[in-house]
C-alpha cells in the first residue's frame, strides 16, 4: 500500500500559503524525491472566514491546535504562524506528541532554540528551520552538512530581504522611507511587526542562528549587537555614494582566538564589493571556511515562494526521515561554550557625520580629540558651509571602535561640535 506521510500546517498566512501551493504544484516530484506522498491534513488559522486566495479544502482549516497536535495520522508539523507566544508551547507540545517539526520562524529558534532542540532529541524528531535564515537560500543544512568539515572562522552578509530592499529603492530611486517599508510589507517581505526589520532585530536573530552553527556555540541573542537603518538618512546616503560605497545592513560573524564578535548594523561597502550589487529583496551569505576557503550563496531572502521552498525541502527531509526510521539524526544539542566579544573590543573603519560651527580651528580641534585617542583619519571633508554651521564628513583608518566611542564621547564636549549626526563602520576595504 502506497505511504502517505500527512501534515499539519500551523499557519497559512504569506509562507504557510507558499507551501500549501508548492506542495500541490509540485506534488509529482515532491513524492519522488522524498519516496513517500505528502499531505496537508490540517491547517490552523486565527480565522475561519478570512479570503485566502486559495481554494483549501472543506474541514482542513481548523483553529483547534488538537486537532493536529493529538492526531496520531500527523507525523510532520510545519510551523508558520510566527512570533513566540503561542507558538513556543504549540512546538513544543507537537514535539512531545513525537511530530518532527519544520519551522521559519528565527525569533523562537533564536531565542529558544536550545530547549527545542533538547525537545527534539528528547522526543527522537526532526527540528528543521532552514527558512528561518534567508529565506530561500539553503544556508542551515550547508552549514550543517555541505560544510561540516570546516573550521567555520567569518559569516557575514545581507540577511534582511525588507532593509535590503529599502535601501535599494531609497539609493537607486530616492525613495522615502515610510513609502517604501509600506511596499515591502505589501510584497509579504515584513515581519508582522516591521520594526524588528528596520531596528535590525530580524537580522540579530539570524546571525545569531548563524554563529551558533558555524561556531558550534550558542550565541544569546542580547548579545549581539545590533543597530537598524533607522537613522539611515539621504544624506548618508549621498555621501556614500560620493565615497565609493553603497549602505547595507549586515549580519557579521567572526571567530577571534579571544572569542566570537557578532553584530548587525548598517555599512559602508565599496561598490565594486561583491554584497554592493545584492539588490532587492536579495540576500547573500559569504562564509569563509579553513578548508574550503571563501563561498558566497545568494538568493531571494524573503516572499512567499522564496522562504516556502525552503520549508518544503525541510519536510521532504523531515518525511526521508521518517521512512527510514531516522529521525533528529542530524540534531543541534552537542556545543561549546564561547565568549561573545564586546562591540568596543570589534576593530573597523568609520564614517562619521558631524554638525559643527563654521569657524576656524573646528576640524583642527576635532583631528586633535582623535589624535589623542588614537582614531586616524583618513579623509574628512567639509561641506555646506552656511557661515554659521558647517557639516564634516570624516572617514577613519581601521581602529578599535572604543577608541572611536571615546573620541565620540570628548568630541560632544567640544562647544563647537553641534552634533553626531551619524556614525556608520566602512566593511569590505583594505
Ligand atoms: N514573510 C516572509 O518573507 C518570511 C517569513 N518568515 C517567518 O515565517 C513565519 C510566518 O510568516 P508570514 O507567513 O509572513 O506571517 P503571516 O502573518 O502572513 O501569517 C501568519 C499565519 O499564522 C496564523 N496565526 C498567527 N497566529 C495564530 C494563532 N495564535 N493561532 C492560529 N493561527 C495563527 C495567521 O492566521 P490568519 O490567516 O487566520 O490570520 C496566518 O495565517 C514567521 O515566523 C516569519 O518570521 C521567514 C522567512 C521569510
Ligand atoms: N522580514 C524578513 C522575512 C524573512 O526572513 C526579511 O525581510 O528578511
Amino acid at each position: 500500500m502506497e505511504r502517505v506521510i500527512k501534515i499539519g500546517l500551523l499557519g497559512l498566512g504569506t509562507v504557510g500559503r507558499g507551501v500549501y501551493r508548492i506542495l500541490q504544484e509540485n506534488q509529482e516530484s515532491i513524492e519522488k524525491r522524498a519516496g513517500v506522498k505528502l499531505e496537508v491534513k490540517k491547517i490552523l488559522v486565527k480565522s475561519l472566514g478570512k479570503d485566502r486566495g486559495i481554494v483549501i479544502p472543506e474541514g482542513v482549516l481548523t483553529t483547534d491546535l488538537a486537532d493536529i497536535t493529538s492526531d496520531p495520522e500527523i507525523n510532520i508539523v510545519v510551523e508558520v504562524l510566527g512570533g513566540i507566544h503561542p507558538t513556543l508551547d504549540y512546538v513544543l507540545e507537537a514535539l512531545n506528541q513525537g511530530k518532527s517539526v519544520v519551522t521559519a520562524n528565527k525569533d523562537m529558534v533564536a531565542e529558544h532554540g536550545q530547549r527545542l532542540f533538547a525537545a527534539a532529541q528528547k522526543n527522537n524528531c526532526d527540528l528543521l528551520f532552514e527558512a528561518s535564515v534567508a529565506g530561500g537560500i539553503p544556508i542551515i543544512r550547508t552549514l550543517k552538512q555541505s560544510l561540516a568539515g570546516n573550521h567555520i572562522e567569518e559569516v557575514f552578509g545581507i540577511i534582511n530581504g525588507t532593509t535590503n530592499y529599502m535601501l535599494t529603492k531609497m539609493t537607486q530611486d530616492g525613495s522615502d522611507f515610510q513609502e517604501v517599508l509600506q511596499e515591502a510589507q505589501a510584497k509579504g517581505y515584513a515581519e508582522a511587526d516591521p520594526t524588528a526589520d528596520v531596528g535590525g532585530h530580524d537580522a540579530a536573530r539570524k546571525i545569531a542562528i548563524l554563529a551558533s552553527i558555524a561556531f558550534n556555540s550558542r550565541i544569546p541573542l542580547h548579545q549581539v549587537y545590533t543597530e537598524g537603518i533607522t537613522k539611515i538618512t539621504a544624506d548618508d546616503i549621498a555621501y556614500a555614494n560620493e565615497l565609493g560605497y553603497v549602505i547595507k545592513l549586515l549580519g557579521i560573524a567572526k571567530e577571534r582566538q579571544e572569542g566570537v564578535e557578532v553584530r548587525v548594523h548598517p555599512t559602508f561597502i565599496p561598490k565594486n564589493h561583491p554584497l554592493a550589487a545584492v539588490g532587492d529583496v536579495f540576500n547573500a551569505v559569504f562564509v569563509r571556511g579553513n578548508a574550503v576557503g571563501d563561498t558566497m550563496f545568494y538568493g531571494k531572502g524573503a516572499g512567499e515562494l522564496p522562504t516556502a521552498s525552503a520549508v518544503v525541502a525541510d519536510i521532504m527531509d523531515a518525511a526521508r526521515d521518517i521512512i527510514r526510521d531516522v529521525p533528529g539524526i542530524i540534531g543541534c544539542t552537542c556545543f561549546e561554550e564561547k565568549p561573545v566579544l564586546d562591540i568596543g573590543e570589534t576593530h573597523s573603519k568609520y564614517y562619521i557625520r558631524l554638525q559643527v560651527a563654521d569657524k576656524p580651528g573646528v576640524l583642527a580641534s576635532i583631528a586633535l580629540v582623535f589624535g589623542n585617542k588614537e582614531v586616524s583619519l583618513k579623509s574628512v571633508i567639509q561641506k555646506e558651509a552656511t557661515g554659521k554651521t558647517a557639516e564634516v564628513v570624516l572617514v577613519t583608518h581601521r581602529v578599535l571602535e572604543q577608541n572611536v566611542t571615546d573620541a565620540l564621547m570628548d568630541i560632544k564636549q567640544l562647544s563647537s561640535v553641534l552634533e553626531i549626526a551619524n556614525v556608520i563602520r566602512v566593511e569590505g576595504e583594505e
